[in-house]
């Protein structure tokens, strides 16, 4: 944590009654920076927005805005402006009275907030909507909407709750890429809670993923994408397919022995800090290629072919075939684990196949306690 940082949270533990959701939680955020808070469902994402907003108060821990402490100020006080999921329009007022709301509770000048509103209707595209009610809106216009009644108070910090899952796909990429577009222009600090991690990715400079009250990590897209620093983090990221085997570390590599699924490999460590033993491979359906096992019977050794230096190779059945669009997915056996992978063509369930998955794509990680028995041995 830097002591520049716009928004410190330090060590802040916040619970309901006597379940404790976020536990000793620390971040910072820079100015004009947006962070996403990623997590599954109940991980404490709305919890940590909530506390930031005031509307939760820590049991410990400090909050800071702009070297401010503002862990006892009232929400109204921080110089922040939330949008829900839910929207939380008034549906009695109009497009425009919504959008003025907060500046005439601050008792701003009625000409200051008709030419405000005229302005933030116009940014937003909602010209022309002004004596509207809520009910006669889409859910996107709504929604920008509720992103305008935020604006108009000029926030130091936007805080987002989901406010795209209400919006059907379509609409709810044309309002991302809408509010990412709004924030880098007006130089805005947001941080958004979404539990969709292609959102995240598309539009947050930093991602923090939580998992159950904690950081599990946090970092630019790019980074957490591919290099998560956790099992979990590989899942959440997309790295589903999961290999146990059992491995004999030297230096920045790991060497498995030839085993029934697979030749030997030496796969590399990256950095990674794994001791010899079981661990887990990891890597996402797109990451591997399937190769026809025929095409590699006349080699028994694959891995020795030029250039594969790191590859793991896998050798299994396909059980299934299937079109999500784009791509076929296959359901691939190898012992008893099972892998899906994508392939430009349907290769026919029964048929054996060897994936080759790239040591870019290959994450590795030390084995969970009860994790499946390794279908490799470790190399004498
Ligand atoms: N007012 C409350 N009283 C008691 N428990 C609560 C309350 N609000 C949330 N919780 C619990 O705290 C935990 C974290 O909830 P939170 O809403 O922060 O999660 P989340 O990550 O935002 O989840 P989701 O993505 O489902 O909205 C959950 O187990 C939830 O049931």
């Amino acid at each position: 944590m830097t002591d520049a940082a716009f928004l410190t949270v330090s060590e802040v533990t916040v619970g309901y009654g006597g379940t404790t959701v976020l536990d000793r939680l620390s971040l910072s955020v820079e100015r004009g920076e947006f962070v996403a808070l990623l997590g599954s469902s109940g991980c404490g994402k709305t919890t940590l927005l909530r506390t930031i907003a005031g509307f939760n108060k820590p049991q410990s821990g400090s909050l800071a805005l702009a070297g401010r402490d503002i862990t006892r100020a009232a929400p109204d006080r921080r110089g922040m402006a939330m949008v829900f999921q839910s929207y939380a329009l008034w549906p009695h007022m109009t497009v425009a009275q919504n959008i003025g709301y907060g500046l005439k509770l601050r008792r701003a000048p009625r000409s200051q907030i008709a030419g405000r509103v005229d302005e933030i209707a116009a940014m937003l595209g909602l010209s022309g909507l002004e004596a509207r009610k809520p009910s006669q809106l889409s859910g996107g216009q709504r929604q920008r909407v509720a992103l305008g009644r935020a604006l108009a108070v000029e926030p130091d910090i936007l805080l987002l709750d989901e406010p795209l899952s209400n919006l059907d796909a379509r609409v709810r990429l044309g309002v991302r890429h809408e509010i990412r577009a709004l924030q880098k222009r007006l130089g805005i600090t947001a941080i958004h809670v979404t539990h969709d991690r292609e959102e995240a990715m598309v539009m947050a400079d930093r991602i923090v993923i939580l998992d159950r009250g904690r950081i599990a990590q946090e970092g630019s897209p790019e980074e957490v994408y591919n290099r998560p620093g956790s099992p979990f983090v590989a899942a959440f990221m997309g790295a589903e397919n999961v290999i146990a085997l059992e491995g004999t570390v030297e230096g920045d590599s790991v060497e498995i022995a030839s085993g029934p699924y697979n030749p030997p490999a030496r796969l590399a460590l990256a950095g990674r800090a794994l001791s010899s033993g079981r661990f887990q491979a990891r890597f996402r359906t797109e990451a591997a290629e399937i190769l026809l096992a025929t095409r590699l019977s006349a080699s028994s050794d694959p891995v020795a072919e030029e250039g594969d230096e790191g590859v793991l190779h896998l050798r299994g059945t396909v059980r299934q075939t299937s079109y999500p669009g784009g791509v076929w997915r296959h359901v691939v056996a190898i012992g008893a684990a099972e892998v899906s992978v994508d392939a430009d063509l349907a290769v026919e369930p029964g048929t054996d196949v060897v994936l080759r998955v790239p040591p870019a794509a290959l994450f590795l990680f030390e084995a969970p306690q009860d994790g499946a028995e390794p279908i490799s041995r470790a190399a004498a």
